[in-house]
């Protein structure tokens, strides 16, 4: 505590001073390199692993995530805090990996799985409760990107069907997060953060149709890239 008797995060959840101590390291840029940044948003299941996998081979691009591998191992801490400290965490994880981003982009096009959208449309959607209709009114500015945090170019936003995303939830046998269970048992939940991510500006979010093949999937996000980010070959 300091001298008003205020507890500071470090007090009361140790890992927040190493999370914070990572976060010192970074260089607090907010501009990226000469090369495209591309984000990957969407539910829980609906193919961003196996779509950023295919696009970080077919462009030769970096690939990153929000949150970072190196506070990766704090998540599972983090994630059993009440919302306002758990989406902290994950918001400061967005201006670690902002400064990965600003790095490799220097050199070659990267592809971020998750940035600043899953952080803004889970927090939005866990605020509000009832239908989508609740959410803060369309150009809301709690849907604008911030103005420190480096920008992608293009993000794409993969959309599913509820009953082929619990399909794939389910195909991959594992362990359920209680987010996962929440989204799975609360459709209302998952029309918000779906709403959420379609209301987000500067960028805004362009739709992929998920439900296709992989193969599918992949041609449609390429093509998209390239005519967004002509830089591209
Ligand atoms: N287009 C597709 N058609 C059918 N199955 C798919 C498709 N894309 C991915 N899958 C399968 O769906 C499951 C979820 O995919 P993946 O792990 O890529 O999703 P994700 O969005 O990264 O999930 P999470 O956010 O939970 O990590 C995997 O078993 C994957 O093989
Ligand atoms: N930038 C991010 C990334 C993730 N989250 C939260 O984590 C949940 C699960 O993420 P997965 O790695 O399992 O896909 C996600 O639903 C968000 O609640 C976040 O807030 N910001």
């Amino acid at each position: 505590p300091d001298d008003w008797g205020i507890a500071f995060p470090g007090d009361l959840i140790p890992e927040a001073n190493e999370v914070l101590q990572e976060a010192d390291h970074c260089s607090r840029t907010s501009r990226k390199g000469k090369f495209p940044v591309i984000g990957i948003e969407g539910l829980d299941a609906t193919g961003k692993s196996t779509l950023t996998e295919s696009l970080r081979e077919s462009f030769k691009a970096v690939l990153l995530k929000s949150p970072p591998d190196c506070i990766g191992r704090y998540r599972k801490r983090f994630d059993t805090e009440p919302p306002l400290i758990r989406r902290a965490f994950y918001a400061l994880g967005n201006y670690i990996t902002a400064s990965f981003i600003a790095n490799k982009s220097a050199t070659s096009p990267v592809i971020v799985d998750r940035y600043w959208h899953s952080t803004a449309a889970y927090a939005i959607a866990t605020e509000v409760s009832g239908k989508a209709e609740n959410l803060p009114p369309p150009h809301h500015e709690l849907y604008q990107w911030p103005l420190d945090l480096l920008q992608p170019d293009l993000v794409l936003l993969l959309t599913l069907s509820p009953e082929e995303r619990i399909r794939r939830i389910e195909g991959r046998g594992e362990q359920k997060t209680k987010e996962e269970m929440e989204l799975e048992a609360n459709c209302l939940f998952r029309q918000r953060v779906e709403e959420t991510y379609k209301r987000m500006e500067n960028p805004a979010c362009v739709l992929v149709d998920a439900s296709a093949s992989k193969e599918e999937v992949f041609k449609n996000a390429h093509l998209l890239i390239k005519r967004y980010c002509n830089t591209l070959s």
